[in-house]
């Protein structure tokens, strides 16, 4: 399938949710998240601030933060181009591009230090590789990233058999979903 074809595909499946539903579905995927020895050990943790349609993040990135860890977040800064900036709480985002809720703190660049990235897509496939929007901005960020152990989340509708890959796409080590 076509990736156009295929971002169609999973809007359709999400429309068949309420976004009650999606947000008990979030709650499994969060737990399992929250149950992973990669992010237990970790302390920088690159995190996002869930739209609608996505897994929902935000009161993961305070219990986060509540625990002592440093969580960054994207702020988009141009097309397909954004920064990390550090999260420290809900009183320090500000609506940004596409609508999504963007840290102003301080930015981060030091990206050696991140342990643990957590990524969303539209869709993710055995081989671990990742469909995001459509824009690059993951594609760009990534390769930046060394060494940080990357999982993509997602629901379990968003789970595809294959995905066609281009040279620039980087690959999860992981992918969680509800159940797979
Ligand atoms: N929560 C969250 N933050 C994120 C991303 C993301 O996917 N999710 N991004 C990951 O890239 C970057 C922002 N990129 C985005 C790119 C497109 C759309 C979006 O809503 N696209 C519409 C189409 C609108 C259009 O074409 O203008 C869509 O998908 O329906 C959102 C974010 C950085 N921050
Ligand atoms: N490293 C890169 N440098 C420059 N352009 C890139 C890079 N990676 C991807 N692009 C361009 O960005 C556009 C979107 O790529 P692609 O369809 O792979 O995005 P995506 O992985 O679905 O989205 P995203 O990363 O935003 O979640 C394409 O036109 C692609 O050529």
């Amino acid at each position: 399938m076509k990736k156009s074809e295929l971002r169609k595909e999973i809007k359709n499946r999400k429309r068949q949710f309420t976004s009650q539903q999606l947000s008990e579905l979030s709650f499994v995927v969060v737990m399992r998240l929250l149950a992973h020895q990669r992010l237990k050990d970790a302390h920088t943790v690159m995190l996002y601030y869930s739209l609608p349609d996505e897994v929902y993040t935000h009161t993961l990135v305070d219990a986060l933060l509540a625990s002592g860890k440093r969580v960054l977040l994207p702020r988009v800064t141009g097309e397909g181009t954004m920064e990390l900036r550090c999260y420290t709480g809900p009183q320090s985002l500000e609506q940004g591009a596409y609508n999504i809720m963007e840290p102003v703190g301080e930015v981060f660049s030091d990206y050696a230090q991140i342990d643990l990235a957590v990524i969303p897509g539209v869709a993710f496939d055995r081989q671990l590789n990742r469909m995001g929007r459509g824009k690059g901005y993951y594609d760009r960020l990534l390769p930046q990233l060394g060494c940080a152990y990357k999982i993509g989340i997602c629901f379990d509708f968003q789970l595809v058999e294959s995905i066609e890959c281009e040279e620039h796409d980087i690959r999860m080590d992981e992918v969680i979903a509800g159940k797979n």
